[in-house]
């Protein structure tokens, strides 16, 4: 059976040009929640996945696979690895983009298994917008920046307003994420994002 699936991006795009105020490349990201289970530090099982900002519109993610993300006895369950692409892909989106967004599509392809104890780098990167819909993708190397890749992933994201997660989330968690919201624009000396969809 051939790997090969759709074009991608499936419609027309225009470049997702990073905005103005994107954290420059080798910015290291802060957490963008703390009881996020993909990089939050209050999540105790969680990925803890870290990312820094690449050249262009790419981010540089990755996390070590432990005991509590097996699948398979010595291997990384492949629902997680999707979280982890999940995770990474959306913080090229709401870094770069600097825009509220939601995963609308997430469609993963696993080519390698990946054992515990091994460290996935995850290269995403921002192929294009049409309308509100960013997509993007990623590749998982193993091991190293340069290793084989184990993982491929391609997403859609669609902008939402603020009110998508005043609606449909925890107010009190919300606070929370605020209050960690403006302490990493405060540690990189920014000011807020667009908030318009
Ligand atoms: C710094 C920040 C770091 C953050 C890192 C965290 C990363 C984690 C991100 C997540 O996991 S978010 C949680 C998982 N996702 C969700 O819970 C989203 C649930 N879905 C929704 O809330 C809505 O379906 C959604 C907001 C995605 C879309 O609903 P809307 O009513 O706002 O829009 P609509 O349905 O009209 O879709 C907008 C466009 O996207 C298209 N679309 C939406 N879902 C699609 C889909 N699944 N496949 C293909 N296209 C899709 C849709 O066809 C349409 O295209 P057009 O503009 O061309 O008409």
């Amino acid at each position: 059976m051939s790997r090969v699936s759709q074009p991608w991006p499936p419609v027309p795009v225009e470049p997702a040009v990073p905005h103005p105020k994107a954290p420059s490349p080798g910015t290291e990201l802060g957490v963008h929640f703390a009881e996020c289970f993909g990089c939050g530090d209050e999540a105790d099982a969680g990925l803890h996945l870290r990312s820094t900002v690449g050249e262009g519109q790419v981010v540089h993610s990755r996390f070590t696979v432990t005991a509590a993300h097996q699948g398979a006895p010595g291997l990384a369950h492949g629902g997680l690895l999707a979280c982890a692409f999940d995770e990474a892909l959306g913080s090229a989106v709401g870094n770069l983009m600097r825009r509220p967004a939601v995963t609308g599509k997430l469609e993963t392809d696993f080519r390698r298994p990946v054992p515990v104890g091994s460290t996935l780098f995850i290269e995403a990167r921002l192929d294009g917008i049409a309308g509100r819909k960013i997509y993007v993708s990623a590749d998982g190397h193993l091991d190293a920046e340069d290793g084989p890749v184990a993982v491929s992933a391609r997403a859609l994201f669609v902008v939402v307003g603020f009110e998508h997660f005043s609606t449909h989330g925890d107010p009190q968690a919300l606070e929370k994420l605020a209050e960690q919201h403006k302490k990493n624009l405060q540690q990189r000396g920014e000011r807020d994002w667009e908030i318009n969809p």
